[in-house]
Formats: C-alpha cells, sequence, structure tokens
C-alpha cells in the first residue's frame, strides 16, 4: 500500500510539467503506477524531462485534451492556469475519476502529504490543509529522529518474518509466531536488526520453537559453534 492510495499497476494522468508535477510524478512512480504526463516540452521542469528520456513515464506533448483521460485511473493535475485546471476536475467528475487539482482544496478528491520514504518505510504528514509548508517541517523533524537505516532494519525484519512463514507456516500457530516476531523487534536493538544476516536469521529461527530471542552476540557465538 502505497500513497497516492491504491495505485498500484493503476494508471494515473499527469496534467503539467512544471515542479510541483514532479513531486506527484514521484509518488505515483513510487506507488507502481503507470504514468502519463501531458504537457508542453517547452514547460518541462528537467526532472520531468529526465523520467520521460529515461522511459519511466509516457510523454503527451501538448496541453491537456479530455481524451487524454480515457483509461486514467486517477488524475493529477498541477498546471499554472486556473481556468483549464477547473476544466480538467470537472471532466474528471463527469467521468468518476479520482482526481487532485494541485493547490485547489475544492478540487481535490484526496490531498497529498508530506512524504518520507526510506526503502519500504513510508511516512505520511497531514495537517489537513491547515499548513502545507507545516507538514513539510514536521516531517523533516520526524524524519530526523528516526535512526539511519531503518527502512534496511524494516528490509531485514521483512524477510525474518518470511522466513518465520516458511519455518512454521500452520495457521494455528498465529499467536506464537505474532508473540515471538514481536518480541524479537522489542528486544534488539534497531542497529542489530540492520546487521542481522541471513544466517543470523537462520539460527535466530532455531530459537522460535522454544520461543526465547537471544540477542545477535549470542545467536552469532551459537552460529560459531556449529560451524566448528
Ligand atoms: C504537503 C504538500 C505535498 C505535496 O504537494 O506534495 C502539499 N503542499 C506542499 C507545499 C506547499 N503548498 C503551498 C506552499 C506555500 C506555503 C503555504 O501556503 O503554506 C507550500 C510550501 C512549499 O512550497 O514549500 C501552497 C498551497 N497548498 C495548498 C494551497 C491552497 C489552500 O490552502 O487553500 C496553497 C496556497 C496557495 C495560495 O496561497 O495561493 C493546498 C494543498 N497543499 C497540499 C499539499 C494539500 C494539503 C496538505 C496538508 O496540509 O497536509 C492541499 C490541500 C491540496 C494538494 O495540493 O494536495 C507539499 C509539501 C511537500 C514537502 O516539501 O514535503
Ligand atoms: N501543492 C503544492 O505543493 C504546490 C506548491 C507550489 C505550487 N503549487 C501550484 O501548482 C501549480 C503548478 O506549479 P508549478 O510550480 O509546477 O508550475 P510551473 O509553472 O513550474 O509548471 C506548470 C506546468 O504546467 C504546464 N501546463 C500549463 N498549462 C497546461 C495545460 N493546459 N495542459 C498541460 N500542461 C500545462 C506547463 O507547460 C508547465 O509544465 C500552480 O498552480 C501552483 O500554484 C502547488
Amino acid at each position: 500500500m502505497s500513497f497516492p492510495p491504491q495505485s498500484k499497476s493503476k494508471h494515473v494522468l499527469v496534467v503539467g510539467g512544471g515542479e510541483v508535477a514532479a513531486g506527484r510524478i514521484l509518488h505515483a512512480l513510487n506507488a507502481d503506477a503507470r504514468v502519463t504526463v501531458v504537457s508542453p516540452t517547452s514547460g518541462l521542469n528537467p526532472e520531468v524531462s529526465y523520467r520521460i528520456a529515461e522511459n519511466q513515464v509516457t510523454h503527451i506533448d501538448r496541453t491537456f485534451e479530455p481524451s487524454d483521460l480515457d483509461n486514467a485511473d486517477m488524475v493529477l493535475c498541477a498546471i499554472d492556469d486556473p481556468e483549464a485546471s477547473t476544466q480538467v476536475w470537472k471532466l474528471c467528475k463527469e467521468r468518476r475519476i479520482p482526481a487532485n487539482i494541485a493547490d485547489v482544496p475544492p478540487e481535490c478528491d484526496f490531498y497529498f502529504g508530506s512524504i518520507h520514504r526510506d526503502g519500504p518505510l513510508q511516512v505520511m504528514v497531514s495537517t489537513n490543509g491547515n499548513g502545507p509548508r507545516l507538514a513539510a517541517i514536521v516531517r523533516r523533524k520526524i524524519a530526523d529522529a528516526l535512526p539511519e537505516n531503518m527502512g534496511a532494519a524494516i528490509e531485514n525484519v521483512g524477510s525474518l518474518r518470511k522466513m518465520l512463514r516458511a519455518v512454521a507456516p500452520d495457521a494455528k500457530e498465529g499467536a506464537k509466531r505474532m508473540k515471538w516476531m514481536s518480541a524479537v523487534c522489542e528486544e534488539w536493538e534497531l542497529d542489530d536488526l540492520v546487521k542481522m544476516t541471513e544466517e543470523d536469521m537462520v539460527a535466530l529461527l532455531t530459537h522460535y520453537a522454544a520461543g526465547d530471542v537471544p540477542p545477535l552476540e549470542q545467536v552469532r557465538l551459537e552460529r560459531m559453534k556449529i560451524n566448528e
């Protein structure tokens, strides 16, 4: 699940190719959407031009036309022309396509938030329209407070959880699996979760049956003994 909501494999139409569109495109690509940008080449921001050159998005080199909405699952409009953007909004409503017209709250089915991403970690800050600049400030404070490599730690936990479900697939063991996995996350330092290798995971999983969670150093000592 990513932001914008439910955009995996969906077709997102971005109207405009300026600085704000560049941010919208990044969020849509991060959410695994297929993205089409309609905007004259003359007005493209360098980041948008780069994504077009790299074939990350499809480009239509002209101003918006109603037919651009054919096959669009979601529309993100960021143009410097209020009348044209209101027209985009009205057409989207006629066709029941969810839309965000940047900076025009009455013409938004959903708002963007200020987003911090680190690998699989996603933190979205919303002020519900009250102060977007403050949303960015709060986002930066949260990001600064997070340990470095938080995303890497989360990726490792994801791998461990997958391996645990392979080792103990029984649906009846759900409560035990959850309790043990929570204990690993609570009892280990984040740093250890980052450092955890696949071999460490295999060794740690041998403790699952008994339900204990030894510290990483102990897991490594046990591994060395087995390898001797
Ligand atoms: C969070 C962020 C996400 C993004 O866009 O990606 C975002 N705006 C950002 C920046 C920003 N926007 C504006 C400024 C100038 C300073 C200021 O006004 O504060 C700055 C600051 C800057 O540029 O640094 C101007 C502005 N924005 C809106 C209005 C209209 C109004 O309020 O009525 C006006 C006034 C226009 C005018 O005065 O004419 C409206 C919206 N902007 C939203 C999102 C939605 C509410 C989200 C929320 O409150 O949580 C909402 C409702 C609709 C939407 O656009 O989705 C992104 C920060 C990204 C980041 O850096 O992390
Ligand atoms: N929510 C936010 O974060 C935020 C922040 C700043 C500005 N804005 C608003 O977003 C809008 C865009 O800002 P920007 O800085 O990206 O502007 P910009 O001038 O950099 O870009 C505008 C883009 O729209 C294109 N364009 C204009 N008319 C078009 C049309 N009819 N069809 C297709 N493309 C068209 C231009 O070619 C250009 O690529 C403005 O309305 C601005 O007020 C929003």
